[in-house]
């Protein structure tokens, strides 16, 4: 049987929620993973570091038992967030990133910034601490095509951003496009992307081809096929600026199938066996490791976990549950559209 050893991996941008989603959803992200980035788009957002220890405690709270999991804080910047306030929060150890959401590109963002101008002081803080800053890259412009907002943010938003303040540390979270993976690549420092599992695996069609699949919508929305191919080369590459944030992002199945349904894609249950899969397919299994286990913590400034953990490639296909039931109501789990061979050990 083919396997592979690598060190236990790490999710660098991940939603939990709060309250029955969060204790229905945490176990499929503690049983494979040793950290991750937690996003802090909750209603209400996590905006001091105040309730960024009080949401850790709820996390840490809602794990299965004998679980060791560490929830990397984020701090979800505002037009009124305090620059000393974040200070504190990564001196004490508890903030590993600021996350910039424009208001309203995405789920619960109405708070996030209009004017980056009102968040500069912040932004200069933090490149003065060396404290990230996580990016959900898509202008909200309504005369921007969706499929070009994240091209065009780059182009009007990141990009004199970074020409303003060189020493910011930048995530672009959820990279989708083959701009956003050649921007990065083109940066000599200071910026590096995540990149999701479904978008390695799904393009638009996922969405709309034979009808309307809310289960594959999320944002930024999945992009032509070449752009899928641009992702899967730079996540299979080695290139250390890019690793792996699953965005695995949970809304109860009434909350997606109707006539206005939320972005998001359910994938923390079955992420690690769909890599394994694309890594295989791209003659790449020996990247694996670097991207989901040695990258981010290098780009964070962490040490990659000590623990290991092994994946087996089974000749029947592996069998992984259609949803994961919550005390909030059924979600449904990312379904990759191709059978499954490869299981982590102990599963
Ligand atoms: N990715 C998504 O489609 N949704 C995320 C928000 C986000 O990461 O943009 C969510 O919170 O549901
Ligand atoms: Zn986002
Ligand atoms: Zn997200």
């Amino acid at each position: 049987m083919k396997t592979i050893s690598i060190r236990r991996p790490d999710d660098w941008h991940l939603h939990l929620r709060d309250g029955a989603v969060l204790e229905g959803v945490i176990g499929d992200t503690s049983r494979y993973f040793a950290r991750a980035i937690i996003m802090p788009n909750l209603v209400p957002p996590v905006v001091t570091t105040n309730d960024a220890k009080a949401y850790r405690q709820r996390i840490l709270a809602a794990l299965p038992k004998g679980d060791r999991f560490e929830p990397l804080m984020t701090l979800y910047l505002t037009e009124h967030t305090d620059a000393d306030d974040v200070e504190e929060g990564k001196a004490s150890g508890l903030i590993s990133a600021v996350k910039l959401y424009p208001a309203g590109a995405t789920t619960n963002s109405h708070g996030g910034v209009r004017d980056l101008n009102k968040v500069m002081p912040v932004l200069e803080r933090m490149a003065k601490i060396g404290l990230p800053l996580c990016v959900h890259g898509e202008v909200t412009t309504p005369e921007v095509d969706i499929f070009d907002r994240e091209a065009v943010f780059i182009e009007t938003v990141l990009d004199p951003l970074r020409l303003r303040l060189p020493e910011l540390k930048v995530t672009m979270e959820h990279v989708t496009t083959s701009e956003g993976i050649d921007y990065i690549k083109s940066a000599d420092a200071n910026i590096a992307g995540t990149i999701t599992t479904h978008h390695l695996i799904i393009n638009r069609n996922a969405i709309l081809v034979g009808g309307i699949r809310p289960h594959y919508y999320c944002l930024p929305v999945a992009k032509r096929e070449s752009h899928r191919l641009a992702l899967r080369a730079a996540a299979t590459s080695g290139d250390p600026r890019f690793f792996l944030g699953t965005d695995s992002a949970p809304h109860v199945d009434p909350l997606k199938e109707c006539s206005c349904g939320c972005a998001g894609v359910y994938t923390s249950l079955n992420t690690m066996s769909c890599l394994a899969h694309v890594f295989e397919q791209d003659d790449a299994l020996d990247k694996l490791e670097a991207f989901v286990s040695l990258n981010g913590p290098a780009w964070y400034g962490l040490s990659p976990n000590e623990e290991r953990i092994t994946l087996a490639r089974q000749e029947e296909p592996v069998q992984f549950p259609a949803k994961r039931q919550t005390g909030a109501g059924d979600i449904t789990v990312f379904d990759p559209m191709f059978p499954l061979h490869w299981q982590v050990a102990g599963d």
